[in-house]
């Protein structure tokens, strides 16, 4: 076994895996490490199955609005069975063959920086293994629930995002902390999978708080409908359970408290970056590993050392650590070569990166919204639209409600960014994602016609209600 190569991950999650692919694609030899699962919280504990147990409830909202079709409840333990079937089993057998056949060398274990270019690797049986890397070493060890400091709440050992998504059964009464992606999805998935009682405590004034105000409201009304109790600029005083895994009481700071049989936190992530050796290479430890736009971290002599996807704390999604990987692998493979290309950065990053949430509706956004645009100092105007007048859109089912958000840069006439939230609109977003990253001027897009009938009208109406 080499204990040489010319790139060296750390970490064998999407951003991990694409890293290597694309490395070994440039002529380099790779070697990738990864102390639990090859594909990542990703395929396991994250996007995966949470879409999975997601997916029937979004398709009995779609069937509940066509008349003449109806839906039995929804059974639990098929759809469990399903999330088992989509992670594998959680079985990485398929994600290390695919690693062997880039190829590059798959070495199971934790391991952390020891010096310059040096990779120390605890394998499972408890054995030391340095690697030495003579191009480059690409952190992409991802992020881990944040856990807020709450009195009562650690010790009670709530669900994580790795618990709900991995849930075997379904809690009776659920109390969520957060409302953010993961509070807002989970929240719904265990409603919808039979949760009785589900309550989201939400520690500012509305759900999805980074994205255009409308979507979190059109999501709370949803769940308002749905029977879920979400409960705005509420903070958790303290948490008490007597027994590991029995009941739990949730403390607010007024009012009584709620009784629960799970606890979900669901209040961001913390960079993986904790015993990774950074303060060998001189960086500090338990932050984001800062880039540039070449994935490159700052600060470390001779520019061997990269990080990639949820530990550089850019943007936390699958598709963006992935575009940072490509991007990465192909920088290594380039300076390897001793070809500088200034063309090869994170170029997507800045125009706002395009996400779905995938609850119903589904919120779907892609670059700024007016408040960031603003903020930025661009000349903004907004055009808004009901995307339940569009024709397509009442096609699809009764009760079909919804709204578009353009947000346009009146200098330039290109669109900033575009929020859509509505049922169905997550194949809506990559034509945004194009307008957006691409800066299709608006009297181009004017040109783009839309079938009828479908949603996708609603680039029509945006246009036509800017007043082309
Ligand atoms: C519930 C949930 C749902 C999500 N849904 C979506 C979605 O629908 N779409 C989307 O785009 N994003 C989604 N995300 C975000 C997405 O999961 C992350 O952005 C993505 O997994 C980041 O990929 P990564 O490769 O950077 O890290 P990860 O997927 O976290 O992989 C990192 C890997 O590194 C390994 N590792 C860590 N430290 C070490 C070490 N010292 N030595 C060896 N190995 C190590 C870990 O075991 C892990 O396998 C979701 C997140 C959550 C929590
Ligand atoms: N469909 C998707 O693309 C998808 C799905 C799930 C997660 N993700 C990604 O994973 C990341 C993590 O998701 P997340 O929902 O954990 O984080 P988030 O940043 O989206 O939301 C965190 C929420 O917790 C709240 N919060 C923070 N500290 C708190 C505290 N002490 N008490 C109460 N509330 C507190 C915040 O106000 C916010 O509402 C996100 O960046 C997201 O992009 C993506």
């Amino acid at each position: 076994m080499a204990d040489e190569f010319d790139v060296i991950v750390i970490g064998a999650g999407p951003a991990g895996e694409n890293v290597v692919d694309r490395a070994v694609r440039g002529g380099l030899t790779a070697a990738i490490v990864e102390e639990r699962l090859a594909g990542g919280e990703c395929s396991y504990w994250a996007c995966v199955p949470s879409k999975a147990l997601l997916r029937p409830i979004d398709l009995a909202a779609e069937v509940s609005r066509v008349p003449g079709l109806s839906l039995g409840p929804i059974d639990a333990a098929k759809v469990l069975a399903r999330r088992d079937e989509a992670v594998s089993g959680y079985d990485d057998a398929g994600q290390v063959r695919w690693v062997e056949s880039v190829p590059a060398e798959f070495v199971r274990g934790r391991g952390r920086l020891d010096g310059p270019k040096r990779v120390r690797v605890t394998t499972e049986t408890g054995e030391e293994r340095v690697l030495t890397a003579r191009q480059a070493v690409v952190l992409a060890t991802g992020s881990t629930a944040a856990i807020p400091r709450t009195p009562g709440l650690a010790e009670a050992s709530p669900w994580t995002s790795h618990e709900v998504t991995a849930a075997t059964a379904i809690p009776e009464r659920l109390v969520v902390i957060g409302g953010g992606v993961v509070a807002c999805e989970m929240a719904q998935a265990m409603h919808g999978l039979g949760a009785r009682q589900t309550t989201v405590l939400v520690r500012g004034g509305r759900l999805l708080n980074r994205m255009e105000p409308f979507a979190g409201e059109l999501l709370a009304e949803s769940f308002a409908e749905a029977g879920i109790d979400v409960r705005t600029n509420t903070d958790v005083a303290r948490v008490e359970r007597p027994e590991p895994g029995g009941k739990v009481t949730v403390h607010l700071p007024e009012g009584p408290p709620l009784e629960a049989d799970e606890l979900l936190v669901a209040t961001g992530r913390h960079p993986a970056t904790r015993n990774l050796g950074l303060a060998s290479v001189g960086l500090p430890e338990d932050k984001p590993v800062e880039v540039d736009d070449s994935l490159r971290a700052t600060g470390v002599e001779g520019g061997w050392l990269y990080a990639v996807g949820d530990v550089n704390g850019r943007a936390l999604l699958t598709h963006m650590g992935k575009y940072q990987a490509r991007v990465c692998g192909d920088v290594i493979a380039a300076r390897a070569r001793g070809d500088e290309l200034p063309a090869m950065r994170d170029l997507a990053g800045g125009y706002g990166a395009p996400q779905v949430v995938f609850t119903d509706p589904q919120i779907c956004a892609v670059g700024r919204t007016e408040e960031a645009a603003r903020a930025d100092g661009f000349r903004v105007r907004v055009v808004d639209y009901d995307m339940g007048a569009v024709t397509g859109a009442y096609l699809l089912g009764d009760g079909y409600r919804g709204k578009a958000r353009a947000v346009v840069d009146e200098d330039r006439k290109v669109l900033l960014g575009v929020t859509f939230a509505s049922p169905g609109a997550a194949e809506l977003l990559h034509a945004a994602t194009i307008a957006v990253t691409a800066e299709v001027p608006l009297d181009r897009l004017w040109h783009a016609v839309p079938s009828f009938p479908t949603v996708s009208e609603i680039w029509l109406r945006l246009l036509e209600a800017y007043g082309l």
